[in-house]
């Protein structure tokens, strides 16, 4: 049967694990293509510009917003966020499918422009292990902690619109849960009894 590249959406609350699950899946599947995101955010020790994220001011965001540039674009934790079509787009054409590892608001509006798009979303074993993950990353000062983990809830709320729920309990039984989503899909060309929630 013929493989067809497509576009997962990996959405959860910060914390939660979705680099290091997404990153695991990359080693696993070389196959997947690789996108980068741009924010306004500022970059954290060790960030490059166009490896974690093409780091840009109000401006030029803005310019590019204007633009139509980006698939989809949000505020998550008072920074803006934003796929750019062109990282799409290249990826798809080129055969691969691509993971966008996206907030819930972008992810829904993702849906909106792309039905075909599969939605999956990564949820904590327990609230506390999700705090527990968050303090121990040790890379936000506490209000930022704070402000994650009131967005989490809210996030949380939204997992029933997704397609697919994986619980990030360990971490190398959810990064096979999540291949065998990426297999299926793109074996089925759409969704499938088993992998659906
Ligand atoms: N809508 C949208 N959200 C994004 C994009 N890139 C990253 N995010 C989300 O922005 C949030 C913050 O990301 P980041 O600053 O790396 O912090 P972290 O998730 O706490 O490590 C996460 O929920 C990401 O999923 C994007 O291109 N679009
Ligand atoms: N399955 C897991 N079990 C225990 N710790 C995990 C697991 N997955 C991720 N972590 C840890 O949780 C913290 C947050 O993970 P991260 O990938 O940065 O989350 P997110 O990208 O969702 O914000 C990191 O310190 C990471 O090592």
């Amino acid at each position: 049967m013929a493989r067809r590249a497509r576009i997962f959406v990996v959405s959860g609350p910060s914390g939660v694990g979705k680099g290091t699950l997404v990153a695991l899946l990359r080693e696993r599947l070389s196959c997947l293509g690789l996108t980068v995101s741009a924010t306004t955010r500022e970059p954290r020790p060790g960030e490059k510009d166009g490896v974690s994220y093409y780091f840009m001011d109000d401006a030029e965001f803005d310019r590019r917003v204007a633009a139509g540039e980006f698939l989809e674009w949000a505020w998550v934790h008072g920074h803006r966020y934003g796929t750019l079509r062109s990282e799409v787009e290249r990826v798809l054409a080129s055969g691969s499918s691509v993971v966008l590892e996206i907030d819930v608001q972008g992810g829904l509006s993702v849906r909106a422009s792309m039905p075909d798009a599969v939605l999956v979303f990564v949820e904590p074993p327990s609230v506390e292990e999700l705090e527990r993950r968050l303090r121990g990353r040790g890379t936000e000062d506490e209000s930022q902690i704070e402000t994650r983990l009131q967005n989490a809830r809210s996030e949380m709320d939204r997992a029933p619109e997704y397609d697919v729920r994986i619980v990030n309990d360990d971490l190398d039984r959810a990064c096979s849960e999540l291949e065998e989503v990426i297999h299926t899909y793109e074996m089925d060309g759409g969704p499938s009894e088993d992998v659906r929630d």
